[in-house]
């Protein structure tokens, strides 16, 4: 990995795919470029192509035009849906990933251990899974991605699907973890809230085809990077009511 390259740059990239009916447009003139350690929240109007942008960067598929230059080897992907396995345990479900690559070391399994823990799911180890909240299951998802040690990770909306209060607390953990090892993260969410409290950047998205309406550096007055101290800072009202501004002003005008 070079460390003075930007971990991602998309450059003029669009997506366009041709279906019986024509061809969609998914997303347009993408310009954008990620460094390593950064946090970026993807918010947009629905079907905005915001899946598609993560799905270039995760390789799953190519560009119609333009370039993704990828410097890094690895992505995790988490989605709303856990994909845990019913018949395994929590801790088992946590070292799928590990067994399906065939890389199951010692290291690797204290390395989940150490993550399950650190995500509040120690005494859970041999629970199954529907013996958890969904903000545990959520957990879980996020150890058996991290446990593969990704250069960068792609969250879709992996908290949409939890009650608010749940969310927030599953929003918080995670965070927390991610921060302590400086991952690369790019979350995909509708949730202007979670994007402030998370994130370090919020890029908007047009209407579908979605190009770039707006990428805010955030700068709260938080200096920490905790989701709970950052929703008490003065400027957080701010941001949520510029993005939503933008946001809202694009849903609603033709
Ligand atoms: N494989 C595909 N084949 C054809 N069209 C597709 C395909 N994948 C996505 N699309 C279309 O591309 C557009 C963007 O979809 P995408 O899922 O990226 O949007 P999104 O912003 O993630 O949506 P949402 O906010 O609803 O989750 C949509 O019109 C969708 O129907």
């Amino acid at each position: 990995m070079n460390k003075e390259k930007p971990l991602i740059q998309l450059r003029d990239l669009s997506v366009t795919f041709m279906t019986k009916s024509g061809g969609t447009d998914a997303i347009k003139n993408i310009n954008l470029e990620i460094k390593e350690g950064e946090f970026i929240s993807i918010v947009g109007p629905s079907g905005c192509g915001k899946s598609t942008l993560l799905s270039v960067i995760a390789g799953l598929i190519l560009p119609t035009t333009g370039t993704f230059i990828k410097n890094f080897q690895t992505a995790g992907y988490m989605f709303q849906q856990d994909f845990l396995l019913p018949w395994r345990t929590i801790k088992a479900n946590a070292l799928l990933g590990l067994e399906v690559k065939n890389i199951k070391t010692k290291e690797k399994v204290e390395l989940a251990l150490e993550l399950l823990e650190g995500l509040g799911l120690k005494d859970f180890l041999n629970y199954y899974p529907n013996q958890l909240s969904g903000g545990m299951r959520q957990r879980v998802a996020l150890a058996r991605t991290l446990v593969l040690e990704p250069d960068v990770l792609l969250l879709d909306e992996p908290f949409s699907a939890l009650d608010y209060q749940t969310r927030l607390n599953t929003q918080q953990e995670i965070s927390l973890t991610l921060r302590k090892r400086n991952k690369t993260v790019i979350l995909v969410t509708h949730d202007i809230s979670e994007a402030i409290s998370m994130s370090d950047r919020v890029v908007i998205l047009s209407k579908r085809p979605g190009t770039i309406l707006k990428d805010i550096v955030l700068q709260l007055e938080s200096d920490d990077k905790d989701p709970f101290s950052r929703r008490k800072a003065p400027s957080f009202g701010k941001y949520f009511n510029l993005i939503w501004e933008v946001l809202n002003h694009e849903i609603t005008t033709n």
